[in-house]
């Protein structure tokens, strides 16, 4: 059984954490390059390492054309992601993925067929995906999807005031935002593709850490640029130095354009590597996918049949 970890609380603004900091964009880049070909996952447990990650998905539909019924078919999809037979297989009684997510004005919809099911429901808000709506605005609609049922709020940050360093409007809208929060999870959205530097992703994660948020983020899905490795390297560096700075864990979001089993992999070595095996359960680890779980169905369902007709083989033999 995972041990929750305790909710960061956050600080007062401590900007001289991160002022200097100073990051080699070549050398993030060749070390997140190398990762496909590293050996931390041995064969034999990828199907184990995929399980785990279907817990870690915000299963996610954000399209205009949402409606109820395609929520409602996401919601079930949620319930029970990968299909009874399979499971049984590799002895597993139970798996949901680690949360749905949608537009607030489908938590309704999202949590009348999730009952009773432990999943949660998280709601963007904020003016998703912009963000450029006025603060009250912005968080009167985490009010209205809190009250709509959400159980987690992913907030999108002001993209401009990172790109003039103006760290204390910024962690001033994110205090007022976890406030707004309450009890939910907040899941701070940094739109890293529209920061311009690694720097300026560290600085914002820092500041949004400090603001209390409970996760961070990298994208909407809707940048030209969403997650990538050498971005999510830096946000998970500085969620280990404000860890060693506070002994607050955070959790890490990267989302948008994840569509493989082998994403899944990666992001989940990278993540082993750079802040260990605590952080790879649900409680501080998801993934944003609207269509990765098509493909890691497929891949589980090869390592079962591949499995059987080696034993069946074996048998013969
Ligand atoms: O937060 C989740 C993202 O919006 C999902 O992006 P995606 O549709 O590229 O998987």
């Amino acid at each position: 059984m995972d041990k929750p970890s305790r909710r960061n609380a956050g600080t007062p603004l401590r900007t001289e954490w991160f002022e200097s900091i100073r990051i080699n964009t070549p050398a993030s880049e060749r070390r997140a390059a190398s990762l496909p070909a590293r050996r931390s996952l041995k064969k034999e447990w990828q199907a184990a390492w995929l399980l785990n990650a279907v817990r870690c998905i915000d299963l996610t539909t954000l399209s205009g054309d949402d409606t109820a019924d395609r929520v409602a078919r996401l919601c079930a999809k949620a319930r029970q992601p990968i299909e009874a037979d399979l499971l049984e297989a590799m002895g597993i009684d139970r798996l949901t993925t680690g949360a749905v997510c949608v537009y607030p004005t489908m938590v309704s919809a999202a949590k009348r067929v999730l009952e009773g099911s432990g999943v949660p429901v998280a709601s963007v808000a904020t003016g998703f995906p912009a963000g450029l709506m006025p603060l009250d605005l912005r968080l009167a609609e985490i009010r209205y999807a809190l009250d709509q049922g959400a159980d987690e709020i992913d907030i999108v940050i002001s993209r401009a005031l990172v790109l003039q360093a103006n760290w204390s409007a910024l962690y001033d809208e994110l205090c007022a935002m976890r406030e707004a929060c309450g009890p939910a999870l907040m899941k701070s959205i940094l739109a890293t593709g529209e920061l311009k530097t690694l720097e300026n992703v560290a600085k914002a994660s820092h500041v949004a850490m400090q603001a209390g948020s409970d996760f961070i983020k990298t994208s909407t899905g809707k940048e030209p640029v969403n997650a990538t490795l050498p971005v999510s390297l830096t946000m998970l560096r500085t969620i280990r130095d404000y860890r060693d700075h506070t002994g607050f864990d955070v959790g890490f979001k990267p989302a948008g354009g994840l569509r493989t089993a082998k994403d899944a992999l990666n992001w989940q070595v990278l993540m082993l590597e750079e802040l260990g095996r605590d952080w790879l359960r649900p409680d501080l680890f998801r993934i944003g996918a609207s269509s990765l779980l098509g493909d890691i169905e497929r891949q589980i369902s090869h390592h079962v049949t591949g499995r059987y007709a080696a034993s069946h083989r074996l048998a013969a033999g």
